[in-house]
């Protein structure tokens, strides 16, 4: 992808892609009811476009219409042997979540994924897993399910995971609804919370609590679990997306950019927070809700920025952000240092460090840490030179890096930027039309 510098600010008003962490969520739930679902709002990202294709390897009967997705459930109990292995492409999400759906299985079946899913850790799941009595061939992608005719009844666990991460509550609960007595996960702190939210509207009942402690815990109790069909699931457009241009618009002067229903479930939306303490000016209009989860428009407005500090609880918030908050913290005055983000080292790419290279490349002074990084930022930057940055096969490098270039008077190359397809296709026509 070959960008050059905004010549105006960004104006507008945009509509952003399906949330995909909500989508994948949206066709596993759909795919384990009695009957049918609709689902409007649904990512068509190469990470979710993964999910549904596994699913149809299962049995399950979809039909795709333009702006709608209808699935035939086939009930908890229905899933068939897939032919073959299934591939989740580049996906974290759906490897982790659908383990645990395969663990509650009576047959085989083996998940796989490219070459950045083949070296992320996989054992945060498959320990908790296994602890319900799933078996498993394998600690990485390509990982095998082992189940047959025989094979015992899962049994509930009381999880305390080490971990605040929904991708490990996620998996689960959702061999939670397969397992014998109460399930618990009680997580270090609230991660993103879609799947209770999602099982909720699906008619299975579970409790949450924070507790005194500052952990979180979530309850899948002891029953016959089943999830309803009927349902009309509105997926909201997704704040992960629309982080991109909500940066593009506070650093490129001139910008006024509206950007409706986007989902701002508190637990996805720290960049908000953060943003608000750089300085940057954010208003929020019709906010209401939708299949669950919380929506709002929101206008954003070129504002200069001051640099922060932050991590713990709030980092968790604004995770897969983090890239294109570093763009945000290149722009603003003063230096910006980022802690407890060790995460980052395991996602699409190691985000410590793609970051800390993608900032340099554009001529900003960064540094990693064990745990992050250190930003001085400077709202006067100037850059006038044809550039090249790598994306290291990593969406969100490759989208903070195009954000970017929109400062750069002279062209950035951003290499392999086919990786955006696996959660926002059309990224660069939509970033072109707000930034003509
Ligand atoms: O559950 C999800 O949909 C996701 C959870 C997060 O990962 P972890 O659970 O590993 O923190 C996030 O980074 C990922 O993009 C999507
Ligand atoms: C980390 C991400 O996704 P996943 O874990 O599903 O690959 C992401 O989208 O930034």
């Amino acid at each position: 992808m070959k960008i050059t510098g905004a010549k105006k600010g960004l104006r507008g008003a945009l509509m952003m892609p399906g949330d995909k962490s909500i989508s994948h969520r949206a066709v596993i739930l759909a795919a384990l009811a009695d009957g049918k679902t609709e689902i409007s709002g649904f990512l068509r990202g190469q990470d979710c476009l993964h999910t549904l294709k596994i699913f149809k390897m299962l049995g399950v009967e979809y039909r795709d219409k333009k702006d709608k997705l209808l699935i035939k459930g086939r009930g908890l109990k229905g899933l068939r042997k897939p032919d073959g292995q299934m591939d989740v492409g580049n996906s974290g999400t759906a490897f982790r979540l659908l383990a645990g759906v395969l663990a509650g299985q009576d047959f085989t079946a083996k998940l796989t994924g490219d070459e950045s899913i083949q070296k992320r850790p996989m054992g945060r799941v498959i320990e908790p897993l296994h602890r319900m009595g799933a078996e498993f061939n394998g600690d990485k992608a390509p990982l095998v399910i082992v189940n047959n005719k025989n094979t015992k009844q899962l049994v509930g666990i009381a999880y305390e995971s080490p971990l605040a991460s929904a991708q490990v509550k996620s998996a689960i609960l959702l061999a939670g609804l397969y397992a014998r007595g109460e399930t618990s996960v009680t997580e270090p702190a609230l991660s993103r919370d879609h799947t209770e939210r999602m099982f909720k509207t699906f008619g299975v009942r579970l409790r949450t609590a924070a507790l005194p402690s500052g952990k979180h815990k979530v309850i899948l109790p002891n029953g016959k679990h089943k999830l309803k069909g009927g349902l009309k699931i509105k997926i909201p457009g997704d704040f992960s997306a629309a982080a991109f241009f909500i940066v593009a618009a506070l650093i490129v002067p001139g910008s006024k950019l509206l950007l409706k229903n986007v989902g701002v479930n508190p637990t996805r939306i720290g960049l908000l927070d953060v943003l608000k303490k750089m300085g940057a000016k954010i208003i929020w209009q019709n906010k209401k809700m939708l299949s669950g989860e919380p929506v709002a428009d929101l206008q954003i407005v070129h504002s200069p920025l001051k640099a922060v500090e932050i991590g713990g609880e709030l980092l968790l918030r604004m995770i897969d952000e983090a890239p294109i908050f570093a763009v945000a913290a290149a722009l603003a005055k003063g230096r910006t240092v980022v802690k407890n983000a060790e995460e980052l080292r395991v996602k699409e790419s190691d985000r410590i460090k793609t970051v800390v290279e993608m900032l340099k490349g554009f001529g900003v002074s960064a540094a990693e840490t064990s745990d992050g990084f250190v930003i001085d930022g400077n709202p006067e930057l100037q850059i006038a030179a044809p550039l090249k940055i790598n994306s290291h096969y990593d969406h969100r490098i490759a989208m903070s890096a195009a954000v970017f270039g929109l400062l750069n008077q002279k062209e950035t190359t951003i290499t392999d930027d086919k990786c955006i397809e696996t959660s926002f296709p059309g990224f660069a026509a939509l970033l072109q039309k707000a930034a003509r």
